[in-house]
Order: C-alpha cells, then structure tokens, then sequence
C-alpha cells in the first residue's frame, strides 16, 4: 500500500528532537547530558501524565542552543515527515521555552523559519509555522513575546497556547488572541486534553480560536459535542499522544471512532513524534490495526485535515485530489 498522504495540523517541533539528535547536540555543544547513553535517556520515555513528558521535553532542550542546532532538528523532521506521507504541516514551535534559557527570538525562530521556506522545494512538504506560547507562564511574558515576533516580521501564520493544560485555563489569553487576531493571525489553542470540557468551550467563546488542538475530552459534555459538530470545529486529535500520556488507558479505548462516528471534524496528527512512539505513518498505522479502519476511513480522516488546514485554495485542491486519487487507489 502506497503512503496515505496527509496533513499535520499538530506537531512541536520541539517535539521531534530525536534521542540520536540530542547526543549529538550535546557533544557538538559540549554540554554535559545526566545520561551516559541514549538507552539511558530512552529509559525516561516512560510518562504518567502531561507533566511528567514536559519535564523531560524542557530538560532536553538544553541541547539547542545554536542556529544551525535548530536547522538540524527541524530538517531531521521534513525528512523523516516527507517518508511518512506527509504533504503539508503546520508546526507548532514554543519560543519562549528558547528565550527563558537565554536563546534570542532570531536564533530559535528565525532558523526553523528559514528551513521552512524551502521546504517544499527541498522536502516536497509545504510548512506553516505557529508560534505557541507556554500557558504556565505568564500572559504578559506571552504578549511581548508575541509583540516582538510581530516586530521582527517573522513568518508566523497563527498562534497556539501548550505546556500544562491543567488549573491554566485559556480565559488567561484572551488579550492574546485579541493582539494576535488583530495582526491578521490564525487562532489554535490545546484544549481537552487534560482539561476539562469546559476549557473547549472557552477557547471557542474567549480566544476564537479556528481549531482546537487535542479536543478529545469533549466527549464528557453532550451539549457541547453537538456544537462542535454543527460547528464542524477542527479538532486535532494525537492518539499515540493520548496513550502515553495516558489521557485514554489503551489505544483500543481512545474515542476516536466515537468521535467520528458523531461527525466531529476529527484529524490524526503526531503531536510529539519523538516522545510518543511514532510519526504520522506510525499513528494511521496504529489506528487502522487498532479500530479496523477501512481505506475509506483512512481517506475521511486524512481530507478532514485538508479541510482544516490553513491553506490557499489551489494548494488545498491540490491536496485534497492526492487524498481523493490515494482513495480511488485503495477502495
Ligand atoms: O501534548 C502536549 N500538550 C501540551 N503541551 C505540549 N507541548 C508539547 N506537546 C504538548
Ligand atoms: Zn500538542
């Protein structure tokens, strides 16, 4: 079976630092790691929660520290992307957790965006990059963060809010997003994926938000599903995310066929590649094994992510032919 192609609605770069990736870093850096091998930093990889994977995703950071650090992470993931099927991505980076370790904007920012300019020529996957702010810190730390973004022109397409869901609700951000609509930007945020239902609600009612990233937690509150469907909301869903974080138990148990079922707006997105297990390929994959999907299936969700995709038209025609030629190809 050839590749589905796809579109990546939710991926953090920071996310896609591989193991290998980090010791070489560390080594060109001279940064001396807690661990004496990568099977010993691969022995970490074992979460409980979202907070417990954060600790680990902040603390490995410490590895990018240059520009062409970010350049490598950054062109590891379109290649690694590209194999996977993937056409078109939408990459989430956190700038400030760059900036609080002492890394300027024009360092972090700047390089992954030079990459992502020339990655469809040099990939063949067309990027838009997302600036996401930390929701644990403070909105005002976010706001000039985002301010000085707008200043330097960087080729930002939207903004997304990540980091511990949990007691950090988005009515937090709301003059955010008010700064950020104002500047012509796209609207993302997490929302259900720890929190409660009613964070969904809020970033919908306060921020405005175009997609919500994760969502699955929407599943609790009926009222609210019903408008996320008559809505046709996106919702960004990461399963093999899900189940290392344990937000679901067992891939078997993750809502995902309901939510389809129900005629959310569901797309299947990585998340964090490096951390949880697999990459687009690895998650279709995973999900057609664990709910018996058909190609058809497959096709619906991969055109879902077309559809919600912050795209032109022509490249968005483009996209959803290859999903439609793929079907035609597979049934
Ligand atoms: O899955 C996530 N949730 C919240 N914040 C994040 N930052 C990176 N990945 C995540
Ligand atoms: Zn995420």
């Amino acid at each position: 079976m050839t590749e589905l192609p796809t579109v990546e609605l939710h991926i953090h770069i920071e996310g896609t630092l591989e193991p290998e990736l980090i010791f070489r870093l560390a080594e060109r850096n001279g940064i001396e790691l807690p661990y004496g091998d990568i099977e010993e930093l691969r022995r970490h990889y074992e979460f409980i929660d979202l907070q417990s994977f954060l600790d680990l995703y902040y603390s490995n950071m410490a590895v990018l520290r240059t520009a062409d650090d970010f350049a490598d992470m950054t062109r590891a993931y379109l290649t690694r992307a590209a194999a996977a099927g993937v056409r078109h991505a939408e990459i989430m980076m956190d700038p400030q957790a760059h900036l609080s370790r002492g890394i300027p904007l024009a360092t972090s920012v700047g390089a992954v965006a030079e990459v992502l300019a020339k990655s469809e020529s040099e990939f063949g996957v067309s990027t838009e990059l997302i600036a996401a702010f930390l929701r644990d810190r403070p909105a005002e730390e976010a706001l000039a963060v985002l301010d000085e973004l707008l200043e330097m022109e960087v080729p930002i397409i939207g903004i997304g809010l990540d980091s511990a869901e949990r007691d950090n609700p988005p009515r937090n951000f709301v003059a955010l997003y008010e700064r950020a609509r104002q500047a012509g930007l796209k609207c993302v945020a997490h929302a259900g994926e720890e929190g409660p239902p009613d964070y969904i609600r809020e970033a919908l009612d306060l921020l405005a938000v175009d997609r919500i990233d994760h969502g699955i937690r929407c599943m609790e509150d009926e009222e609210l599903v019903e408008r996320l469907v008559a809505e046709q909301v996106p919702l960004t869903v990461c399963p093999l995310s899900n189940v290392r974080l344990r937000a679901v138990d067992t891939l078997p148990e993750h809502p995902l066929p309901q939510m389809l079922q129900r005629g959310l707006n569901v797309s299947v997105n990585s998340d964090d590649p490096a951390y949880f297990g697999g990459y687009m390929d690895e998650n279709f994959r995973q999900v057609r094994a664990a709910f018996g999907f058909s190609s058809a299936q497959l096709a619906d969700l991969a055109a879902n992510s077309v559809r919600s995709a912050f795209l032109t038209d022509t490249r968005r025609r483009e996209l959803l032919a290859e999903v439609e030629q793929w079907r035609q190809q597979h049934q």
